[in-house]
């Protein structure tokens, strides 16, 4: 019953008037108003009994409905000082980290390697290092001059306000001057980072030195390529930095996020590694032509699975020279021996192969299985130059309650669509505290939480409501499951930020975490999940270019907006 229905219901004057009328107003009650009293309610019983009650029933509700309020207010209340103790505790964590920070200063680099590289060798994070350090230093040394190059430049330019006349020729020749150099810098890392993505080094096969074997022995030589930007449907060989300028106080940007991507390669590419889709008969047949034509016509070394490597040699004993691997731990290897990866399959066998790197990964060339042309394809990509799509892949830690820093992790997963914190078997509500960088984002109730790749956007993300982002747009999606919340909107985040989610200390049931789809993990209260952007993308071959791909995918695969065309017959604009 409403609130309005039950104020019409009081104002019902007769049953008032009959009552008011057995209380005389000097107050005595003698016997005959006691008796017109009697009378009064005798007939008010008879006449309108539920009338009376009504009126105890209503106070009761609205007692009740007193109660209620300020019941949702403490529970309001108590969930608002929940979140904010929350708050402050993160807060408190991050304090005592950055002091435990400050004081191993100097160890956490080392800290870091250790959980991240040194598990499968030391030769493995010595190649890592001698990539890393000359490019810390040019990142620092670059830094360090457009922090002098800014500092100057505003000088000039108070003084320049300061005599009321703001030079600007100056300005750009200053400008100019930081671009070249920016430029010169450029120009300068030599062989590591040009143009501001990395160019592969020629590395060489480590294992071949202590392998007596005669064809092993040989130098296996990893082929480089350079990434360039493709400028107004031209290829522009050199990519140029985005241009902030702050003149007069507006600011104008020459240019704006990533463009088409270009490989070109240097020398020739002689070693790939073919991943295939298990029990498909079409996939195997394709693997068999495939192999052997890379072997016969290309010249090229060919690497697969050793599940694929037995099916090849049941096949023939020919495929003796197709090279796989014994031991799990040389698949950390691989990235310094491939120079492209084939992947024979559908998305899942691209997620496959790029869950097989842990670190860079080699082009990944992805083949459907109706790929009858698969030379006329596999010989334009060998030659190059191709267009690529740089797949960003989200570093995902899982920081347990007990751990005394946040650096004190399990061995983190790269994910090329998503992360997926839900409720696994538990039929409770999971219940997550979000947190982007600092700041409290919101707490999810409900089956879980997706953070996904712009990649991963066409996935389960998708599928839970998320928008579909071009690959190439930088970001991450945080897209709710089912929430139990009218007013709960996916949100994206852009790709700076760590993203950390928490299971409170009060919640229910523990959460789980899945990555691609894989490897779940329990999150027990005050476990953590920390994500951000992973510094290796995943680059994939185009066909055409990436939004082209993107495109046709998204109307092929998921047939979106598709729709009946309207006839072009009945009524019209002018008939109306
Ligand atoms: N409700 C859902 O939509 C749902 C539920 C669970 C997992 N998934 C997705 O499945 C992925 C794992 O794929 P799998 O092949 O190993 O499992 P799978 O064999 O169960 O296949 C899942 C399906 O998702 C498609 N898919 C995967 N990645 C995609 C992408 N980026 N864009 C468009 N479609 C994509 C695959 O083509 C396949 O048809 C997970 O990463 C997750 O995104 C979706
Ligand atoms: N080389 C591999 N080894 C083990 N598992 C693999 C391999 N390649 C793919 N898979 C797994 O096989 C499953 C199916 O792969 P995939 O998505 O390629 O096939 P599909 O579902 O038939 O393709 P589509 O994307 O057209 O639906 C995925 O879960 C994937 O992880």
């Amino acid at each position: 019953m409403s609130p309005s229905k039950l104020d019409s219901t009081d104002s019902f004057g007769h049953e008032e008037a009959s009552v008011s009328c057995s209380k005389p107003e000097n107050g005595c009650v003698d016997s005959l108003s006691i008796f017109h009293s009697e009378k009064a309610v005798e007939e008010l019983l008879q006449q309108t009994p539920v009338a009376g009650m009504d009126e105890h029933l209503i106070e009761f509700s609205e007692a009740l409905r007193t109660v209620a309020k300020a019941l949702r207010r403490a529970a309001e209340g108590k969930a608002s000082a929940q979140a904010e103790a929350a708050e402050w505790k993160w807060r408190y964590e991050l304090e005592r980290t950055r002091n435990i920070q400050m004081e191993q200063k100097g160890n956490n680099n080392c800290e870091m390697l250790r959980h991240w590289w040194i598990r499968s060798s030391l030769d493995n994070a010595m190649d890592m290092l001698r990539i890393m350090l000359p490019c810390l230093f040019f990142w620092e040394v670059g830094k360090e001059q457009n922090k002098r190059i800014a500092e100057a430049r505003m000088a000039e330019q108070f003084s320049a306000e300061k005599n009321g006349d703001l030079d600007c020729e100056r300005v750009k020749n200053s400008d100019n001057q930081s671009m070249l150099q920016n430029e010169s810098n450029e120009h300068s890392e030599t062989g590591c980072m040009k143009h501001g993505i990395w160019s592969h080094e020629v590395l060489r096969d480590r294992e071949s030195d202590s392998n007596s074997n005669a064809d092993r022995n040989k130098i296996m030589r990893k082929a480089s390529f350079k990434l360039s930007w493709w400028c107004n449907g031209e290829n522009g060989d050199q990519h140029k930095h985005d241009i902030v300028s702050f003149e007069r106080g507006n600011i104008t940007t020459a240019e704006r996020s990533s463009k088409q991507i270009s490989l070109k390669w240097e020398s020739d590419p002689q070693t790939v590694l073919i991943l295939t889709k298990p029990n498909s008969v079409s996939v195997r047949i394709l693997c068999v032509q495939m192999v052997r034509w890379l072997r016969e016509r290309k010249k090229l070394n060919v690497y697969v699975e050793p599940r694929v490597k037995v099916e090849l040699l049941a096949e023939s004993s020919n495929f003796s020279y197709v090279q796989t691997w014994k031991d799990d731990s040389e698949i950390s290897h691989l990235h310094m021996k491939v120079d492209l990866v084939i992947t024979l399959g559908g998305d899942g066998t691209v997620l496959w192969a790029a869950s097989m790197f842990k670190g860079p990964v080699p082009p990944i060339v992805p083949f459907s299985l109706d790929s009858e042309h698969f030379k006329d394809c596999l010989d334009s990509v060998l030659r190059g130059p191709i267009s690529i799509t740089l797949r960003h892949r989200l570093l995902c830690r899982v920081v347990r309650d007990a751990a005394k820093n946040e650096y004190e992790t399990e061995e983190p997963f790269l994910v090329l669509n998503e992360v997926t914190i839900d409720r696994g078997i538990s039929s409770y509500l999971t219940n997550l505290e979000c947190y982007c960088d600092n700041s409290f984002v919101t707490c999810v109730q409900g089956d879980g939480l997706i953070l996904s790749t712009t990649s991963g956007s066409t996935a389960y993300s998708l599928a839970a409501g998320g928008s579909m982002v071009h690959p190439q747009v930088p970001g991450i999606l945080f897209t709710p499951i089912c929430p139990h919340s009218l007013s709960f909107r996916p949100l994206i985040l852009p790709e700076h930020v760590t993203v950390r989610i928490m299971v409170p200390f009060n919640s229910r049931s523990p959460a789980w975490a899945s990555f691609d789809g894989k490897d779940r993990k329990l999150l027990a209260a005050g476990d953590a999940l920390l994500c951000s952007m992973a510094p290796w993308p995943v680059p994939t071959a185009c066909q055409v270019d990436s939004t082209n791909d993107f495109l046709r995918s998204i109307h092929d695969g998921l047939h979106w907006n598709l729709r009946k065309t309207q006839s072009f017959d009945g009524p019209r604009d002018r008939d109306l």
